[in-house]
């Protein structure tokens, strides 16, 4: 019988149900400068990222106001987005990976549903219909946790499957590896290939300054953990490194007149330089591959206005292609199939099911609910 199922499992029919999908989600960027509009239409039409009044009507105008800034952007960092090529060369080699980690639930297939971008939610669904997936790991590529990043792609996911475009699949959700061994020496290990291009004899004078995308004060407010995780991850790899250098957590990238968590990274390079610091390596701590804010924000504007004030600047490598990044992905999402299989986790972990003490979002609610009963039933 074994032998049976074991074969029927190698032949082309059986093998497509056994499939297990690790849906990558984050998301997304313009590949090209052209999709600059619908990325952004996308982005501001999502009330669970920026909630506006009148939202449908608004968000197409916002949008239009903002892309020819945008476009510029893209344009001067080489003609897109490279996030949906580094998703695919980092989910393949996570598969592969994890076929040899795991060959009991083999074959495994990366399959990438991007917030604002192509591939949309709906299509990553309409692929894994046509593969017949029966499995599915939800596995944000958001390190650290914030209701505006993961919370958003978990509530569209949600939300799709209430419209029945998910059905008949078991859901189980990976929310958070911020302090992931694997990701924390992933990233240290460009710290120090960032900190090897000082002089030895000033290289621990050098200011290691990581920075992650800043937060509206009202979603830190309500009790977002992004902050905390953020701080963890950046401690953590201070750990790894042996506390070698000096080292600030800065904020970059806010929009828009609202309060948001500062200081921010331009302004505490400023302050950096007035204070005679004279070498800093600049870490992007919250996003695993590149995109505007690295290759725009930090090297086009802060690190050259930094060097205009006397500073040598030196970027840590963002994740892109790292293999011990991509073996850090097939690792945590290995111990995720092994021990949901064997009944030691549930589908979602035990802080994923507790809301944002001030949120009043009710998809927020549903979501969680969904997922705790691993996608199966519609609330
Ligand atoms: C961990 C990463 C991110 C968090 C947290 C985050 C929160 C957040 N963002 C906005 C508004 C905008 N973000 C925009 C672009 C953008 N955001 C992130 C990451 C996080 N955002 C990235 C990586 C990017 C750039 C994508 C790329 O391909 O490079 C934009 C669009 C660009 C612009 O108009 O300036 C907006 C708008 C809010 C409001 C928010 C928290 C509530
Ligand atoms: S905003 Fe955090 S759970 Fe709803
Ligand atoms: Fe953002």
């Amino acid at each position: 019988m074994r032998c049976l199922v074991h074969y029927l499992a190698h032949t082309q029919v059986c093998a497509i149900p056994r499939q297990k999908a690790i849906v990558m989600m984050n998301m997304g960027g313009p590949s090209t400068v052209s999709e600059t509009h619908d990325f952004l239409k996308n982005l501001f039409s999502d009330g669970d990222l920026i909630p506006l009044p009148f939202q449908r009507f608004l968000a197409p105008l916002i949008a239009r106001r903002r892309t020819p800034q945008i476009e510029k952007q893209y344009s001067d960092i080489g003609g897109g987005s490279p996030i949906l090529r580094w998703s695919q060369t980092q989910g393949a080699g996570m598969a592969a990976l994890l076929d040899e980690l795991n060959p009991e639930s083999a074959p495994h297939k990366s399959y990438i549903a991007f917030r604002y971008a192509n591939p949309l939610t709906d299509e990553t669904a309409r692929q894994m219909k046509q593969d017949g997936v029966k499995r599915a790991v939800a596995f944000t590529q958001y390190p650290q946790y914030s209701c505006s990043t993961t919370g958003s792609s978990l509530n569209d996911v949600f939300r799709k499957a209430h419209a029945g475009s998910f059905d008949g699949i078991e859901w189980s959700v990976i929310d958070r590896w911020g302090t992931h061994p694997g990701f924390i020496e992933a990233v240290a290990r460009n710290v120090e290939t960032a900190l090897a291009k000082f002089s030895p004899s000033t290289r621990s004078d050098t200011v290691i300054l990581f920075s992650a995308h800043s937060l509206p004060m009202s979603v830190v407010n309500r009790g977002d953990p992004y902050i905390l995780e953020v701080s963890a991850s950046v401690s953590t790899v201070m750990d790894r490194l042996g506390h070698s250098n000096p080292y600030r957590l800065v904020w970059q990238s806010q929009v828009g007149p609202s309060a948001w968590m500062g200081m921010q990274t331009r302004e505490a390079l400023t302050g950096l330089a007035r204070l005679g610091k004279k070498q800093v390596v600049l870490v992007s701590i919250a996003f695993t591959s590149d995109h505007i804010e690295t290759l725009y924000e930090l090297d086009l504007e802060y690190a050259k206005e930094a060097r205009e004030h006397g500073i040598e600047v030196h970027r840590a490598e963002s994740l892109n292609d790292s293999p011990v990044f991509i073996r850090a992905l097939a690792d945590i999402t290995s111990q995720h199939l092994r021990d949901y299989s064997t009944g030691k986790i549930g589908p979602t972990s035990i802080q994923m099911g507790l809301r944002c003490p001030g949120c009043t979002n009710a998809t927020c609610a549903q979501q969680k609910t969904w997922f705790s009963r691993r996608g199966q039933v519609v609330a």
